[in-house]
Formats: C-alpha cells, sequence, structure tokens
C-alpha cells in the first residue's frame, strides 16, 4: 500500500507562486480526480507528486520517504507518471514504446502480449509514432506505463485525444487499477471526473479550495464559480454512461 504525502508544497516562478502551501495526503482505494481551470496548478502539482519537479519549498513523502531521497530508478519502478504530451527523440514502434515502459520492471516484458491485446493495441503494435493518431498514442502510453504495475499511478489528462467510448474505457480502467494503487488523474471533463472520481481536488490560482468526496465537489458553488459557468445538476439515467444535452431550456 503506497501512501504519498505532500506537505506544504510552494513552487514559485519569477514572482508567480504556481502552487501555494498545497498539502495532500494520498492512498489506494479511491480515484482521485485533479480539477481547475487552465493555469490552476494542476500539471505542477502532479509533476511535484511525480517528483519530477523539486518545490521550492514543502515535500513529498512516499511511504515514509522523501521522493528527493529515493533513487531514480526505485522513483521510477514506483511511480507510473503519464505525461500531457510524449515526443519520444526516435520514431519508435507502439511495441517498443510499451517495452521501454516494460524496462523499468524486472520481468514486465512478459505480459507484453497480454496487455496489447487487452489496450486494443495488437493492430497498431508494428506502426511507427509518426503514423499513429493522438488518441492511439494516448493509449499506447497508458499501456507503457501499466505494464510496470507501478504502485503509484499519475495521469496527467490522458483522457484529452480520446473519443468517449475510449474515454469511458479509460476511466473505468482506472477505477478498477485505484482499487489497489494509488492513482491521481487530471481532469478536464468535469462530467466523468464527477461520474468517475470518488475523490475530487479542485485547484484555484495554485490552492487546493476543495478536496472532498466528487458528490460533495460537484454539489459546491465553488465549482460554478471557479470555471466561470453554470453547471446543470442531474443523474444519469440507469445503464447510461454519459449525458448528451439535446436542447436548451429557455
Ligand atoms: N516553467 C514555468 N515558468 C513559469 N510559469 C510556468 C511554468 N510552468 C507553468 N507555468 C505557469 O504556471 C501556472 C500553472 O501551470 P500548470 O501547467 O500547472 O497549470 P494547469 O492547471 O495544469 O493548466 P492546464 O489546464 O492549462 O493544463 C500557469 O499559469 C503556467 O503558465
Amino acid at each position: 500500500m503506497s501512501r504519498l504525502l505532500a506537505e506544504r508544497l510552494t513552487v514559485a516562478a519569477g514572482r508567480r507562486r504556481l502552487l501555494e502551501a498545497v498539502s495532500v495526503d494520498l492512498a489506494p482505494g479511491a480515484l482521485v480526480g485533479l480539477i481547475g481551470p487552465n493555469g490552476a496548478g494542476k500539471s505542477t502539482l502532479l509533476r511535484c507528486l511525480a517528483g519530477l519537479l523539486r518545490p521550492d519549498s514543502g515535500t513529498v513523502m512516499l511511504d515514509g520517504t522523501a521522493l528527493a531521497d529515493l533513487p531514480p530508478r526505485e522513483r521510477g519502478r514506483r511511480i507510473g507518471y503519464l505525461p500531457q504530451s510524449f515526443h519520444p527523440a526516435w520514431d519508435y514502434t507502439v511495441q517498443e514504446i510499451v517495452e521501454l515502459g516494460a524496462s523499468r520492471r524486472p520481468g514486465a516484458a512478459l505480459k507484453i502480449t497480454d496487455l496489447l491485446r487487452d489496450h486494443g493495441l495488437v493492430g497498431l503494435a508494428a506502426r511507427r509514432w509518426s503514423q499513429v493518431s493522438g488518441g492511439e498514442r494516448a493509449r499506447a502510453l497508458l499501456a507503457a506505463t501499466l505494464v510496470a504495475e507501478p504502485s503509484v499511478l499519475l495521469a496527467d489528462e490522458p483522457g484529452a485525444s480520446l473519443d468517449i467510448g475510449h474515454r469511458i474505457g479509460l476511466m473505468r480502467r482506472l477505477r478498477e487499477w485505484a482499487r489497489r494503487s494509488l492513482v491521481v488523474v487530471v481532469l478536464h471533463d468535469i462530467e466523468r471526473a464527477v461520474l468517475d472520481c470518488d475523490r475530487l481536488l479542485l485547484l484555484e490560482s495554485g490552492r487546493v479550495i476543495r478536496d472532498d468526496s466528487a458528490a460533495a465537489v460537484a454539489d459546491s458553488p465553488d465549482l460554478d464559480r471557479v470555471f466561470g459557468v453554470r453547471f446543470e445538476r442531474g443523474a444519469l439515467a440507469q445503464g447510461a454512461d454519459a449525458l448528451l444535452m439535446l436542447e436548451r431550456r429557455l
């Protein structure tokens, strides 16, 4: 069981604070979503949690050890980080990208065939990175991250380029993963965040202004204020996966 404990993280760029005294306590068993408007600090926080960005002050502890003290190899084995975009220097095939992911954990290569099948990537395995679509890349990157079975998975907008069917499939997979691993996902899709996450952290201007159950954050007027929109709250019909609005009521 992994636990990530971030205490009073502050990140500055010049005089601007990108994160301001952010504290979060994260553990497996709940899918955690990071939401907030553009520039709120979601990616910055995720990168601090992954140990990719050293905060100006504050600490991130993974199971009681400061991330900064963990050897990079061990950090890479335990933490899976899915970036918003990924541009390999060489034009690898999809299979090679997944193999690179597998190289982080001994024995993981044995699972590649099954994994490519599970993620619907068999037909794309031999295709070069420059020859697959944005959504196909996102699915390959998820597979390349999961193949090493990280105990912490930090994903930055993994569904951004996915169609609705694949996006729902992704969220199901993350929910399943969150049962045994610690999973934090940055989401712009508020409907999916509310429907699929157990806990939501709402960020605004570098601060976590709400950290609560998805239902409580969905009900909060802060959600409307922070995004500058008025959300209609409703329940999905039994058996439905997503909402399609047909007309605007005046
Ligand atoms: N290296 C940097 N130097 C200066 N400012 C930066 C740097 N990186 C990010 N920022 C700024 O920090 C703020 C937070 O950026 P961040 O990428 O964490 O936001 P975000 O919530 O993930 O946004 P988005 O939804 O647009 O992806 C933004 O205003 C951004 O312009």
